[in-house]
């Protein structure tokens, strides 16, 4: 997507063929910086601290992290250790195993003196294959807009989202923005309502401002507005990301997504995941017993770093000294309150999702997949 009208990714390959380029998140929207990562710990760092964060993006940059590691030494030993020290970075994004599974496959069965250009090779797969697959996920789910502005032509599409499921959550294009990127471009009106998303105002920081950079009208509001917004009419549907969606459709994503689904619910508003199939967890089918839910410092809570008038950013405390705070970062939404699931393959309702995907089921699976004899 756009950066000041210049067409780039989340991540990329430098020059040189070794270094990596992303965009530092913890700088936007006051900053733009990009940093070039050379090494598996500086990589790490990165996703630990949230200078690329989203599930896809964690999963490509985890891909590119064991690239790096690679530069440094090919030997199993080096696949193991580099598999497990980016595995360790962050807990809920399923996307992180998934993308280091692959790594560690493709490379322990290509010959050590061949690893490191395999793993780049591979790293680069997974970040293509990301943009395509949001790209598809983004025409299936333009549909869903588009009907909606044919019920009501006169006025535009209002869409609420949550967190930043955009494309600096991807490698590109994002899972929930790309129907809303690819609406605005067929001329669809839209309005998009952005949670800020505390603690870390991902939907502030974030998601106001990639939509600000291509023009799609949207409002910040505070996370607390949603339910207001929906008894009033003022949502036509609800699209928001995942982390990790079980093998049934119970989805865990950013902390407040189970309480928008619940003021959906009760107001009849359509409430639509999207996700690529590589955020499913097919060994999983109930997420609140069985998502591991990633708890960060309280510190995310109780401070929060800004642009003071003086132009310089400042963190200030918000809490009191002395009073602790909890910072779960994740929450699990149970498939009962969903009402579909954008993939890349179409778009389904939660108990369609193992249908959709019967290429992907482990074998211990296969037994429950209803076969489609048509
Ligand atoms: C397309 S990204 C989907 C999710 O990863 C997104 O909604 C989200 O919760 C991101 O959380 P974050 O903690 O910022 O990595």
């Amino acid at each position: 997507m756009k950066v000041a009208g210049k067409a780039m990714r989340t991540i990329w390959l430098e020059e040189d063929g070794q270094g990596v380029g992303i965009i530092d998140q913890t700088r936007l929207p006051f900053r733009f910086e990009t940093l070039i990562l050379s090494d598996v710990a500086a990589m790490a760092t990165a996703i630990a601290t949230m200078q690329v964060r989203g599930a896809p993006l964690i999963g490509a940059a985890a891909a590119y992290g064991m690239a790096l590691a690679m530069a440094a030494g090919v030997e199993d030993g080096d696949v193991e250790r580099a598999h497990a020290r980016l595995m360790a970075t962050r807990p809920t994004a399923v996307n992180l195993r998934w993308a280091l599974d692959r790594m560690r496959e493709v490379l322990l069965l290509t010959p050590p003196g061949d690893r490191r250009e395999r793993a780049y090779a591979e790293a680069a797969a997974i970040a293509d294959e990301d943009v395509d697959i949001c790209r598809a996920i983004g025409r299936h789910g333009l549909h869903l807009i588009r009907a909606a502005h044919q019920r009501n032509p006169d006025r535009p599409v209002r869409i609420l989202t949550h967190c930043n499921a955009g494309w600096l959550a991807t490698v590109d294009w994002g899972t929930a923005t790309a129907p809303i990127y690819l609406a605005h471009e067929a001329g669809i009106p839209l309005h998009v309502w952005v949670d800020e998303t505390r603690p870390r105002n991902q939907g502030a920081f974030l998601t106001a401002w990639e939509l600000g950079q291509h023009g799609v009208p949207h409002a910040v509001i505070p996370d607390n507005t949603g339910g207001h917004l929906m008894q009033h009419g003022q949502v036509d549907l609800v699209i928001v990301g995942t982390d990790r969606t079980t093998a049934r459709g119970d989805v865990a994503n950013k902390i407040g997504t189970y309480l928008k689904a619940l003021a959906a619910k009760d107001n009849d508003v359509p409430f639509y995941v999207a996700l690529p199939s590589s955020t499913i967890d097919w060994t999983l089918e109930d997420g609140v017993a069985g998502i591991p839910i990633e708890e960060r410092s309280g510190d995310e809570v109780a401070r929060i770093t800004g642009l003071a008038d003086h132009g310089g950013l400042e963190t200030v405390r918000l809490v009191p000294q002395d009073s602790p705070a909890v910072n779960y970062a994740f929450d699990v939404t149970p498939a009962r309150l969903i009402t579909g699931l954008i993939t890349e393959r179409g778009v389904c309702s939660p108990p369609d999702l193992a249908q959709l995907f019967p290429d992907h089921q482990p074998p211990e699976r296969m037994g429950q997949v209803p076969v489609n004899d048509e």
